[in-house]
């Protein structure tokens, strides 16, 4: 008793110490008040967090160890197979990590592991803004911070699998080099600045250590905190549901109930992450041996979030290419870099040309049901597929070789199914998302169908409709209507370009719709037939 109240005094003592000096309690204060919504999809943001956290801790414990040089070494470890091969230090101390550091292995697999979370979680939270909407006014900006946050994830991903240096890290800067020498006029005086010699030269290591180490981490650091700054004053997005307006956050308070869960769910991950490492191997460097560019087989493959710019190289067909003016264009290697980089640009800006489209100036903070934005969902669900059939593109090989299939007939069937493929699941998830929308405004009417079949005593038999509550049917008829934009003149009887454009692309979004259960119908439906009944 007597040293719990020690303790406290003490505590009260250091807080008071602290905030005399930082006048800190406000900030506290004013953040502990903040309210988080519930749901368990705004929980993908939080696994990223997490992730990061456990990589920033375990790429420490490497840097002890790892030695970012290409000095070449004879290798006198502890892993017999080996002995006595040439291969770089990087490489060496790797193998070192590996099997002579006390708990090395285990760190380099928790970094490995935490980092293909890590990746895996931004996709997935970065597909939970996409469609629900909250990428709208006013978080746009954060939408485009997040983006980069993304790309930065990927380089650093893609910098430390190169470091070290083994079979699969040169394959992959070798893939690098080429696309770099694809470039033209400047592709060879570009290699050799980035390499600083002819490929793979000596200085490639310490320079990518460099900017994984300092510069990429130093940049996401702050570009995170950008994120969760914009997250605080733009406040978090909800779902419909009792009690929920675009003016309030319905939730629990970060202090304590959300940083009490937040601080439990982080070990949670942490917790999953260390099982995972501990049972399932990754990246077992002393099974490619160094890098050495002849005995690359079947089967090499970069980390899977890099798959896809790996895929779009397999399925441009090859020798494409124009000599001019003495300089060679590889239009097999500049359409796939100039089709990807469209791709990313577009899904950076996709707010923007969303907002351009439906021409809505308001601030949303109601998350949408994907649903209840048809056009969205089946562009997003394009893109997924683009995205998807890119990356399978990456094990082209591997499915040949797995289903005794030709690789030509592969690749073949996978370049039709880039084309199509987004096609068909734009018009697929469109369809389904109307149907729905159909369905919910039957509800929303009529209530859910019972199963219960009644015989009246005219002889006539009716289903009994369960009636729904007020609450349930505003989650099933709050969202917007928007509209194909009507025509007009402007004030010199002139109908400009720009209004044309938008007029014809806002007619491809919304002629297909179906518009939310009005005040009146819900009236109307009761005194038609007074309550369940239909
Ligand atoms: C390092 C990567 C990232 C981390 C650690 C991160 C973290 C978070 C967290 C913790 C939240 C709040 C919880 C949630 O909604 O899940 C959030 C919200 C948000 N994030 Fe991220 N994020 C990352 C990348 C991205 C990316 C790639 C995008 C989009 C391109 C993005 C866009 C957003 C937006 C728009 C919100 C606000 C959502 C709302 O209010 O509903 N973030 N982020
Ligand atoms: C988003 C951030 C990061 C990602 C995605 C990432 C990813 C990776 C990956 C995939 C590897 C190859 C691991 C292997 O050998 O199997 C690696 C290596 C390495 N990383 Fe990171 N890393 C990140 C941040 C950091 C940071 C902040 C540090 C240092 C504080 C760090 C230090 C290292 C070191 C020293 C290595 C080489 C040792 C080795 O390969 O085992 N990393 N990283």
């Amino acid at each position: 008793m007597e040293t719990t109240s020690r303790g406290m005094r003490a505590t009260g003592w250091a807080a008071n110490y602290i905030d005399e000096r930082t006048a800190i309690s406000g900030l506290v204060r004013e953040l502990g008040r903040k309210i988080f919504p519930d749901h368990w999809s705004f929980m993908l943001g939080e696994v990223a967090l997490y992730s990061f956290v456990v990589i920033l801790l375990s790429g420490t414990f490497l840097t002890f160890f790892f030695d970012p040089s290409m000095t070449e070494v004879e290798y006198e470890g502890a892993y017999v197979p080996l002995k006595g091969l040439e291969m770089s230090a990087a490489m060496a101390s790797t193998l070192d990590i590996s099997f002579e550091i006390r708990g090395g292995l285990l760190m380099r697999q928790i970094h490995h592991w935490a980092a293909l979370l890590f990746i895996a979680s931004i996709g997935l939270h970065m597909l939970r803004v996409y469609f629900t909407g909250a990428f709208r006014k006013p978080r746009e900006l954060n939408w485009v911070v997040g983006f980069v946050l993304f790309i930065l994830a990927m380089a650093e991903g893609f910098t430390g699998y190169s470091l070290p240096d083994d079979l699969l890290s040169g394959n992959g800067l070798r893939i690098i080099d080429g696309m770099i020498k694809g470039l033209p006029i400047v592709g060879t005086w570009t290699s050799y600045l980035f390499f600083g010699d002819e490929f793979p030269g000596t200085d490639i290591i310490p320079r990518l250590y460099v900017l994984h180490i300092l510069l990429l981490p130093a940049i996401l650091v702050a570009a995170l905190g950008v994120h969760m700054v914009l997250l605080v004053i733009n406040k978090h997005t909800q779902f419909a549901g009792p009690g929920r307006t675009e003016q309030n956050v319905v939730g629990v308070p970060i202090m304590p109930v959300f940083a009490a869960k937040a601080g439990g769910f982080f070990f949670i991950v942490f917790g999953v992450i260390v099982l995972i490492s501990s049972f399932f191997t990754i990246n077992p460097i002393w099974n490619y041996g160094p890098y050495d560019p002849s005995p690359v087989s079947a089967g090499t493959q970069p980390d899977w979030y890099i798959g896809f710019a790996d895929g779009i190289l397999r399925l441009i067909p090859p020798g494409w290419e124009v000599v001019l003016f003495g300089y060679t264009f590889s239009f097999n290697i500049l359409v796939p870099m100039g089709v990807l980089g469209l791709f990313i640009v577009l899904v950076m800006i996709y707010p923007f040309i969303e907002a351009w489209i439906t021409g809505d100036q308001r601030e949303h903070h109601m998350a949408d049901r994907p649903r209840n934005a048809p056009m969205r969902t089946a562009i997003g669900a394009a893109g997924v597929t683009f995205y998807a059939v890119l990356w399978a593109a990456a094990s082209s090989d591997l499915m040949a070789t797995h289903f005794r299939l030709a690789v030509e007939d592969v690749t073949h069937a996978l370049q039709t199914a880039l084309i199509l493929g987004p096609i068909l699941a734009f018009i697929v998830t469109k369809r389904i998302c109307l149907n729905l929308q159909k369905r919910d405004r039957e509800i929303a009417l009529h209530g859910y169908e019972s199963g219960r079949i009644v015989r009246l005593p005219g002889g006539e038999y009716i289903e009994v409709h369960e009636p729904l509550d007020d609450y349930e049917r505003w989650r099933l008829v709050s969202y917007d209507d928007y509209k194909p934009l009507m025509l007009r003149p402007n004030s010199r009887g002139r109908i400009s370009l720009s209004d044309r454009g938008r007029a014809y692309v806002t007619k491809w979004f919304f002629e297909d719709r179906i518009a939310p259960v009005t005040r009146t119908e819900v009236e109307r439906s009761h005194s038609s037939h007074g309550g369940g009944h239909h």
